[in-house]
């Protein structure tokens, strides 16, 4: 907690001002509160006790005068510092949302989703209890209690220094009772995310659950993780009452103390009775501070707590913050791009590529096939700069791509994905997704290219149809087409395409194909391919395996060499569907035991040979 300090502190520092003002309107609210039993004392020993009437209407006036200070001074504090730390909070929450937009993709991969909501929804919220009230009453109740203590020593010094040295002990358990909350807090944090974090997968995921039957599994994993979450807020509760506890015995020991001690002095004389009811009032003023101490202090933990996360998070390193990215691409850009003997590892260690070297010329089209796990995904990852090589040079134009400002770079990228993620708004919110300022006009002409117009003109609304989720009331056909025409849209230079490796009726299948066709147009284009269309247009194939390239040409080149792209080519039934899946890849692969010999001569091989030429 202790280390946590001087970060949160200079989180807090922009609003020193408004905490100080804070700290003095609380001064004196505590100090107006003063008034009531100051009076009662005055009343009780001059006004009762000597009959000096002529004090009463300026005692009572000058209660209702502190009283109305003390009502001014409490509204200025909430309107002041309540709405600075909303403001403060909503602040952290868009710099946080900022910031985690620009970190790596190997820190998404490192997090989970549900996680990551809470670090930007909850984490930032410990400022309320920082900023807003809470911490300046405590800084105010420490200072009552202190200046109470001063006025109790002033009426009675023994018994004061009697009733001290019992708080003392109090407050030393305190002390030691904090130490314990931290870690408890900052476990609730963590079961709180992970449980959030699951529970968005699973609803994300729910098509899967119910299709596995897997909806009690689910609620079992939620269960798990909301018990978890509830024996640590049972923990909680039981340290709370446990202090609530003692907390009453002290008072009821002070009170007693006080009481014997007291009555003890007003029957020696050695004490008035207006004294002994003042210094009761203020021993009042003096615990009640000091309890509401104890709850405050609570939530300063946990909003500590909370805050050092968030602290953490804005510590991350952001993509583009590597001192050397200090290039930027210009207006225009070929689209040239060479990669040499690039190698590169997820984790330590465990190399996922081996050396791949290739050029692309501008306008050219580079397929990749290879086994499931071969390494396409990750060669397309680099080529988006969505990770840095471990060795090896990726230059686009001549420019080495670590040296570049990723924005100046993406603003030429365009991607077609195999999941083509689309948001829940309209279709037209999520065709100008990739270039918000187009005009009607361009929307209209993107979404006509790749024939969107046609099944959106029979939806109810048009294209501000509403598609749901991730495009849930899209076919999945029609979610592609959505994707390619937001990347016509975009108008990139360099065109990333993961093809899907599920087949289309052969109507959905022609129109995708020829929205891609236009799209590929003049593009450097880098698809991980499943159809033969694409294969056969490519300029150049690149067969991937095990993180190496092992053949390299065009379809005619690769077929003539009858090497491993030729074997995999002739054992595939899905020829007949437009399909080339290598092996994992999709579940339509069919090998030689499951009855096919691979021999040139049987009907689907020709049948497709016949597509081919
Ligand atoms: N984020 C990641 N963290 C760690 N390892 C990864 C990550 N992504 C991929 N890998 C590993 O890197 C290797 C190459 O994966 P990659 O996704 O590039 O293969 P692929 O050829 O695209 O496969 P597929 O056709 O199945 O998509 C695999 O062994 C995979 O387990």
């Amino acid at each position: 907690m202790r280390k946590a300090l001087p970060g949160v502190w200079a989180m807090l520092r922009p609003k020193r001002g408004l905490l100080l003002a804070g700290l003095i309107l609380i001064v004196i609210n505590r100090i107006a509160g003063f008034a009531l039993p100051l009076s009662t004392k005055a009343l009780i020993d001059y006004v009762i006790g000597k009959h000096m009437s002529h004090l009463l209407l300026p005692i009572v006036g000058g209660l209702l005068l502190a009283t109305l200070i003390q009502a001014l001074t409490a509204f200025a504090l909430s309107q002041l510092l309540s709405k600075a730390a909303w403001r403060l909070i909503t602040d952290l929450r868009i710099q946080v949302q900022e910031h985690i937009g620009r970190l790596p993709i190997a820190y998404y991969d490192a997090n989970r989703t549900g996680v990551l909501v809470s670090r930007i929804m909850s984490d930032v919220e410990g400022l309320r209890n920082l900023v807003g009230t809470g911490l300046v009453e405590f800084l105010g109740g420490v200072l009552t209690a202190a200046l109470t203590f001063v006025v109790l020593l002033w009426i009675n010094i023994k018994l004061t220094l009697m009733v001290f040295g019992i708080l003392a002990v109090f407050i030393a358990a305190m002390k030691w009772w904090f130490g314990t909350l931290g870690p408890l807090f900052k476990r609730r944090a963590v079961i709180f995310a992970d449980v959030t974090g699951r529970l968005t997968e699973s609803m994300g995921g729910v098509r899967v659950v119910k299709s596995y039957r897997a909806e009690a599994r689910e609620s079992a994993v939620f269960a798990k993780g909301a018990r978890q979450l509830l024996d640590n807020h049972l923990r909680g509760i039981t340290n709370n009452s446990l202090m609530g506890m003692s907390s009453t015995v002290v008072i009821g020991i002070v009170a007693s103390i006080v009481m014997f001690f007291g009555a003890r002095g007003i029957l020696a004389g050695s004490m008035t009775l207006g004294s002994y009811i003042t210094y009761t009032v203020f021993l009042a003023f003096m615990v009640a501070p000091l309890f509401q101490v104890v709850s405050i202090a609570t939530q300063l933990t946990e909003a500590i707590a909370g805050l050092s996360r968030t602290r953490e998070v804005l510590a991350e390193k952001d993509e583009d913050s590597d001192p050397r990215r200090t290039g930027r691409f210009g207006s225009t850009l070929a689209g040239e791009v060479i990669l040499q003997d690039l190698r590169f590892s997820y984790q330590a260690g465990k190399p996922v590529l081996h050396g791949i070297s290739f050029v692309s010329k501008p306008g050219s089209v580079t397929a990749l096939v290879g086994p499931s796990g071969s390494g396409k995904s990750t060669i397309i990852n680099l080529i988006n700069a969505f990770h840095t090589p471990d060795s090896g040079v990726i230059t686009v134009d001549g420019v080495d791509l670590t040296t570049v400002e990723l924005g100046s770079y993406r603003c030429f990228l365009g991607v077609v994905l195999q999941e083509s993620f689309l948001f829940d708004g309209t279709i037209r919110d999520n065709i100008s997704f990739s270039r918000p300022d187009a005009t009607y006009e361009e929307i209209l002409e993107a979404a006509r290219i790749a024939r969107v117009d046609e099944f959106a003109e029979r939806l109810p609304e048009g294209s501000d149809t509403i598609i749901g989720e991730r495009g849930v009331k899209l076919s999945g056909g029609q979610r592609q087409r959505v994707s390619i025409a937001r990347a016509i849209l975009a108008d990139p230079r360099i065109l990333i395409l993961d093809e899907a490796t599920s087949s289309l009726d052969s109507e959905s299948e022609a129109l995708i194909q020829e929205g891609l066709a236009y799209l590929m147009r003049g593009r450097t284009t880098f698809v991980i391919a499943h159809r033969l269309s694409t294969i056969r247009q490519a300029d150049q194939i690149l067969f991937l395996e095990d993180g190496l390239i092992r053949e390299q040409g065009t379809h005619e080149q690769l077929i003539a060499s009858r090497g491993r792209y030729y074997d995999l080519y002739t054992r595939q039934y899905s020829l007949e569907s437009n399909l080339f899946l290598a092996p994992g890849e999709g579940d339509q692969i069919v090998t030689e035991e499951d009855g096919f010999n691979g021999r040139p001569d049987l009907p689907s091989f020709s049948q497709a040979l016949r597509g081919i030429r």
